[in-house]
Order: structure tokens, then sequence, then C-alpha cells
């Protein structure tokens, strides 16, 4: 089907800006209004063929530290099995297209891992547009969003990347404009927060939760480019479901607090906390003071927006 030898794909982590968060639904989920905003922190997933009698997608998967040692504890954790989300998404394009041909899969990541930066997602996309390459199974980028909905609800957003407004559980994307280049530091935990766990915790928080709404205080800041007033409107309803279960985490953010971040917050579900700044030195200068927190393992600065998966 192919003469390609390896497709290398790109992916970024996001932070979300924005993160309503809905009623349980009956399938388990909640609604959501989820400002995605993807950052320069990439991952990279390499996909090669495999001399194997084994057919249909994945024989092997194996992962590296690509952040310079500062995520080895976090790659460890990673499962180097059918159960990687990087795994599930080449079996799912294989079955879902025929692909034949056996392939490895080798991450490079640089996105914590269960750190609410949607690193198992963004491996996950960048698998299926490697593996589509690779067997040249030509989906659309509907086709691609598609089966990456089917994986996850934050597995279709690193497809586009950007800054992009996710509604039902976080699937259905709009993209919308980031005027200003954005300046962030990250202050990372040694564990991770379990997704479902937090959103469980905010059922019990808030029994009184009503459907998500919109911010259009955040989105017109977006649009102008202003970073205070981006910094002013950045809201997470998981925030006080993750500092539940991790209380420390108030000593992280107070920390970038107090070396004037423009706005302080936790990642998603967490435990990762991310800090607006004014610019890459001030994001340097709030990095640097996060790390002294008792939470904080290791701190990054990263820029955002980027593209999504780009093909290298
Ligand atoms: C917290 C966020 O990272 C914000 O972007 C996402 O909403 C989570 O996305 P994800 O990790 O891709 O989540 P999924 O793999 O789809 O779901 C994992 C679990 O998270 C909970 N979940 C997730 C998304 C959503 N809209 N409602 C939920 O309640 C459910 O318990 C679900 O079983
Ligand atoms: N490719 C992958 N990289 C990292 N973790 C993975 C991967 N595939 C599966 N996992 C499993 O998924 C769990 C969650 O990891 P992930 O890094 O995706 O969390 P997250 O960034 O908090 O996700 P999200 O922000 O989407 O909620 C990990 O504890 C790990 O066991």
């Amino acid at each position: 089907m192919t003469t390609t030898t390896a497709v290398t794909v790109r992916v970024p982590a996001k932070v979300n800006l924005q993160l309503a968060v809905g009623p349980a639904r009956e399938d388990g989920y909640h609604d959501l209004v989820n400002v995605f905003h993807a950052v320069a922190l990439f991952d990279e997933v390499t996909v090669t063929g495999a001399r194997t009698r084994a057919t249909g997608g994945p024989v092997e998967l194996t992962a590296e530290d690509a952040s310079g040692g500062g995520l080895a504890s976090h790659v460890a954790r990673v499962p180097l099995d059918s159960t990687n989300l990087a795994w599930r998404a080449a079996e799912l394009l294989a079955r879902e297209t025929g692909a034949r041909e056996p392939v490895r899969l080798h991450l490079r990541k640089a996105i914590p891992v269960a750190g609410g930066m949607a690193g198992g997602s963004a491996d996950a996309a960048a698998a299926l547009v490697a593996c589509d390459a690779f067997w040249g199974t030509g989906l659309d980028r509907d086709g691609l969003l598609e089966l990456a909905a089917r994986l996850g609800s934050d597995v279709a957003f690193p497809l586009l990347g950007g800054t992009a407004v996710g509604t039902g559980r976080g699937e259905v994307l709009a993209p919308a404009r980031c005027a200003a280049r954005l300046h962030w530091a990250f202050a990372l935990s040694e564990g991770g927060l379990p997704t479902p766990g937090v959103f469980a915790a905010y059922d019990r928080l808030r029994p009184d939760a009503r459907e998500p709404q919109g911010d259009s205080a955040l989105m017109a800041a977006l649009a102008e480019g202003d970073a205070p007033a981006v910094g002013a409107a950045l809201s997470n309803d998981l925030q006080p479901a993750a500092l539940e279960l991790r209380p420390v985490l108030a000593e992280t953010l107070q920390a970038g607090r107090a070396a004037g971040a423009l706005g302080a917050f936790v990642s998603g579900s967490g435990p990762t906390c991310a800090f607006l700044a004014a610019s890459a030195e001030h994001a340097e200068r709030v990095a640097a003071a996060v790390r002294t927190a008792p939470d904080c393992a290791y701190a990054v600065t990263a820029y955002g927006d980027v593209p999504g998966t780009t093909i290298l």
C-alpha cells in the first residue's frame, strides 16, 4: 500500500483557558464549554514498519523522555501496551480502513503524563495522522476528527491546534482567534490526578451545576490580544475539585500570583498549574518562583498558540 519507511508527527499540549462544566449527563460525561489553547510543549510520534506476521495495527510501542530529564519519572508511567491511547488510535484506524501492515510506534514525550495537558490525547491524534500517512489511508480532516472523538474528548483538538472552543463533551470544535502570542509557565507535580476522579469530585462539590456558558469577555480579550484581560478572564470549574484532591496546589498557585502572574489556575483536570505571564522573560521568572512551591517537581515555560499535528 505504501513505500514510506517512517513518519514522524509533532503535536502540542493544551491548556484550557475556560472550562465551564455542566451537570453529569446520563452517559456519565459532562457538557462543557472548553476553550482549548495549544502551547509549544510537543510530543513526537514516529511510526515505522514492523517485520512480523502479525497484522492490523501496532505490534510494539516505546516511549522516551524528550524533556531533558525533567519528565523521566512521568514517562516511566506511560503504558507500553494496547492500553496506550496512541496504540488504540492506530488500531482504530487500521480497523476502520482495513490497513494490514504492522507498525511500531515510538513516543518522544515532553508533555506531562496525567497532568491535565492532554498528553495521551495528543499522542493519539499524532498516531492517527502518522499512521494515516504511513499506510496511505488518505482520511480527510473530518474523517480524522470523527475517529479522534471516538478515542476521547480531548483527542480532536490537537488535530486543529491554535485556540478553539469545544462544546458537547469537548469534541465539537469551533476555531477561535488569539491575536497575541501568550507566554506561559507551567508547574508540574510528581504524580497525576485521574480525570474521572476530578469530575466525580466536581459532581460532589457542585450538585447545583447548570448548563455551561461561554465567556464573551474572554473571547473578546483573545481576539484583541489583550493579555491582562485574558488573565483576568481565565476560569476552570474543575479547579475546586482538583484543589480538594490535592490541597497543596493552592501554594503553587499562590507562588505564581506572588511573582506577578496575570492569571494563575489549574490546567484542565490538574494537577499541572498554569500561569499567564506578561512576556517570555516574565514567564521564566514565574517558573523560577513556582519551582520553590512544595508540590512543584518541575516547571517549564511555553508560548501559545501553536498549530496542531504537523508531519515533520
Ligand atoms: C478535563 C479535560 O482534559 C478538559 O480538556 C477533558 O474534559 C478530559 O478529556 P479526556 O481526558 O479526553 O476525557 P475522556 O477520556 O473522554 O473521559 C475520561 C473521563 O473523564 C470524564 N469526563 C470527560 C469529559 C467530559 N466532557 N465529561 C466527563 O465527565 C468521564 O468520567 C470520563 O470517563
Ligand atoms: N500516550 C500516552 N501518554 C501518556 N499517558 C497515557 C498514554 N496513553 C495512555 N496513557 C494513560 O492515560 C493516563 C492519563 O494520561 P494523560 O497524559 O493523557 O493525562 P492528561 O494529560 O491528564 O489528560 P487530559 O488532560 O486529556 O485529561 C496516564 O496515567 C496513562 O496511564
